[in-house]
Parts: structure tokens; C-alpha cells; sequence
């Protein structure tokens, strides 16, 4: 556009979201209906087949394999406020962990055959060139969120475009699915803000034990994100406004890998409550990118059931997990895979002779109705 202005990185992602391609999604629908099993009876692995049909345009969609997780590392300016028990140098000794693959993540990753990539967004220590590790800074950890803004609006946009440029970077190396992983001490407290922010919870319904915490501090951290919110009266009207006066740096990073996945149309497999608080800010900013969302898990932290319904997203797995890293969306990959895998390899009726009653099967939903 000459003499225009340059359209950014952000602008141009959003304008590639786009929703499902209802007539594959269709195909598939039929498909699934015409398959050697009884109408249904694969539950959500049903629904998850439609939606990769829906999001690659293709029934039956590829098979989500190779797959990449990204664990986005970032610290919280409101670790000050006492909300967590570990403190903040965790986030960089942990982030040696993934990089020597001695974390849980290494360990269910090599499990299901998924790759690993760890992003530097904003830890508060210098890491060097540690091998192996993606240095995307934009600033040593947050501001103290109940002091004033956690980062300012261009630093929320950087961040955000690491995560789209993350996400573009390991499509292009080949992965056809995305998973989404975090670490950061203290950031369940931005996540519980951020999800009162865009669904209007309560800060004790958003609040909840994060690594593990006493009755006393669980009051003080409900507190904590109540004067938070007080504080900046949050629009969420404005996405880049509300992840600027709460969010850490991965859950912008995070809003940004969910957007470039959607953009590219890859399926983006979200772990927990971290995830979940990036969803809402990735689904304000282009409502349709949710579309490419799987929900991996649900975690045993409050406000991510919260964040799942404002999304309108069914989590495939609820083990109680509530480690983050991206544990919950690397086991969920076999899922995902199997509801794929499924759709193109299970035989028809037709096709195996096999006696086709469907017509006469009485769903659960049918069956509630009479
Ligand atoms: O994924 C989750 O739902 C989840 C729930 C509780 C804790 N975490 C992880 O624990 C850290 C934050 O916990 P906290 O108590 O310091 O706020 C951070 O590194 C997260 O990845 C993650
Ligand atoms: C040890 C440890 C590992 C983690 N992994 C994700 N969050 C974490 C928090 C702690 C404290």
C-alpha cells in the first residue's frame, strides 16, 4: 500500500483468523454418522474430528502430527504482593529444567512424540544463549499489577507478536499442531485477573490454591486480585488494554501463539488456567480464533472452568492436574490424534457390509426429550 501505513504483524494476523469451513465440517459430520460404530458413540472425539475438518477446509482433516509445544517463561512483578510460596528465580531455574529435559513436560512430551521449545518472554534474569532456548524478552518480568500497569500497551503487542512469530516459525518447520505451554511464578494470580476481567467472575470465584498456599494467603491473593481490579476498572472491550494492566508477558505471548495457530489454521491443543485467561484474550481480540482451540485439560484451578465456558470450549481430560508447562495439553495430543485418525481410517457401513441400523437409534438428547 504505497504512502499507507505499514499494517503490523498483529493487524495482519487478525485479519487471517477466520472461522470453520462449515462444509468440510459437514463432510465429517456425515462421515462420523456413517461410520462402523453407533451414531455418537465417540462422544467429543466426534465434535473434535469436525472441528480440524472445519479448520484445515478438509474432511478428512491431516492428522495433527508432528506436533510442537511451546512453554512461554515470563515473571510477575505481583510475586512482590507474597501470593505465592516459591520464589521468582524458580521461573529461571525451571526454565534450565525444560532446557536439560529434566521437567515433567520433557517426560510426557517424549511420551506422546512432541517436540519442545522454550521461549524466553520476559523471565526476570538474564538467561544468556542458553542452548536451545528462543530469546523473545520484551522485559525483565512485569510491573506489580496492584501498584499500576503490569507492562505497557506496546510492550502487551510485542509480546504478542513473539507468540504469533513462535507459532508461524514452528509451522513452518513442519508441525501441523500446536500446544501451549507456560511457565512463570505468581501467574495464576494474573490469570485469575485476567479471567474476572473478561467473564465478570468474582475474585474468589477466579482465585484459586496456584502451586499450593495456606487459608491465610488464599484470602490475601483473593484480596490482592480484588484491588487489582479496582485499580484499573478493566475494560474488555479493550484486550491489549486489559493484558497490560494484568497480564504477564506468556499470557500475551500465549494470546498471540493461539492467534497465529488460528491464522495458519493449525489446531491449538490449550493447557490450563494460564491458557485458558490467553484464550479469552486471543477470542476479544479475533473472536473467531477460538475455532482452532482444543481445550487439552481441565485444571483444578477455578477460574480455568470459567475461562472454558466464556469460550465455549469442552476440556478433553480432567486428571486434577495443576502443574501448567503444557502437561495437560501434551496428554491430551493422543486424543486429538486418535479423533483424527478415526475419521480417516474407520470403515462405513457401507463399505465393511456391515448392517446399518442408525436410522433407528434414539440419541441421549432425543431420549431426554420424550
Ligand atoms: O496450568 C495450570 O492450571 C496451573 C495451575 C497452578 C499452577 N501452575 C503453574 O505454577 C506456576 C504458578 O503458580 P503460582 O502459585 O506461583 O501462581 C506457574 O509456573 C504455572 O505454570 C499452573
Ligand atoms: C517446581 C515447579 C515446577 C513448575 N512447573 C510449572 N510451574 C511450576 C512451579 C514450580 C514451583
Amino acid at each position: 500500500m504505497p504512502g499507507g501505513e505499514p499494517v503490523s504483524l498483529l493487524d495482519a494476523t487478525v485479519d487471517a483468523v477466520r472461522g470453520l469451513d462449515e462444509e468440510a465440517a459437514a463432510a465429517a459430520r456425515d462421515r462420523q454418522s456413517r461410520m462402523t460404530k453407533p451414531p455418537g458413540s465417540l462422544g467429543m472425539l466426534e465434535t473434535v474430528s469436525e472441528q480440524l475438518a472445519g479448520l484445515s477446509g478438509q474432511c478428512p482433516p491431516p492428522m495433527p502430527e508432528p506436533a510442537a509445544l511451546a512453554v512461554f517463561a515470563a515473571d510477575h512483578g505481583v510475586h512482590a504482593q507474597g501470593v505465592t510460596p516459591w520464589p521468582q528465580e524458580v521461573t529461571a531455574q525451571m526454565v534450565s529444567n525444560f532446557l536439560a529435559g529434566g521437567a515433567v513436560v520433557n517426560a510426557f512430551a517424549k511420551q506422546v512424540g512432541a517436540e519442545v521449545c522454550v521461549v524466553d518472554v520476559g523471565v526476570a534474569a538474564h538467561l544468556g544463549d542458553a542452548a536451545g532456548l528462543v530469546p523473545r524478552k520484551v522485559r525483565m518480568g512485569t510491573a506489580d499489577m496492584t501498584q499500576g500497569p503490569a507492562m505497557s500497551r506496546e510492550e502487551a503487542v510485542a509480546a504478542i507478536e513473539a507468540g504469533i512469530e513462535t507459532a508461524r516459525d514452528l509451522v513452518a518447520a513442519g508441525n501441523r499442531c500446536l500446544l501451549t505451554g507456560d511457565m512463570g511464578i505468581a501467574n495464576t494470580t494474573a490469570s485469575a485477573a485476567l479471567i474476572a476481567a473478561f467473564t465478570g467472575a468474582s475474585p474468589a470465584q477466579v482465585t484459586g490454591y496456584g502451586t499450593g498456599i495456606d487459608e491465610q494467603t488464599y484470602a490475601h491473593k483473593v484480596e490482592i486480585v480484588r484491588r487489582a481490579l479496582q485499580l484499573h476498572r478493566p475494560d474488555p472491550q479493550d484486550p491489549v488494554g486489559v493484558l497490560a494492566a494484568f497480564g504477564g508477558l506468556e499470557h500475551a505471548a500465549l494470546a498471540g501463539f493461539i492467534l497465529g495457530g488460528a491464522a495458519l489454521r493449525v489446531p491449538v491443543v490449550l493447557d490450563g488456567v494460564i491458557a485458558g485467561a490467553a484464550a479469552l484474550v486471543a477470542q476479544a481480540i479475533a473472536p473467531e480464533s477460538t475455532a482452532a482451540c482444543v481445550a487439552g485439560h481441565r485444571s483444578a484451578e477455578p477460574g480455568h472452568a470459567l475461562a472454558l465456558e466464556a469460550l465455549g470450549i469442552h476440556p478433553l481430560i480432567d486428571l486434577e492436574l495443576r502443574l501448567g508447562e503444557g502437561s495437560g495439553a501434551v496428554l491430551a495430543l493422543p486424543l486429538v490424534a486418535a479423533a483424527v485418525r478415526a475419521l480417516r481410517e474407520v470403515a462405513t457401513f457401507d463399505s465393511a457390509g456391515v448392517a446399518d441400523a442408525s436410522a433407528s437409534v434414539v440419541s441421549p438428547t432425543e431420549r431426554e426429550r420424550h
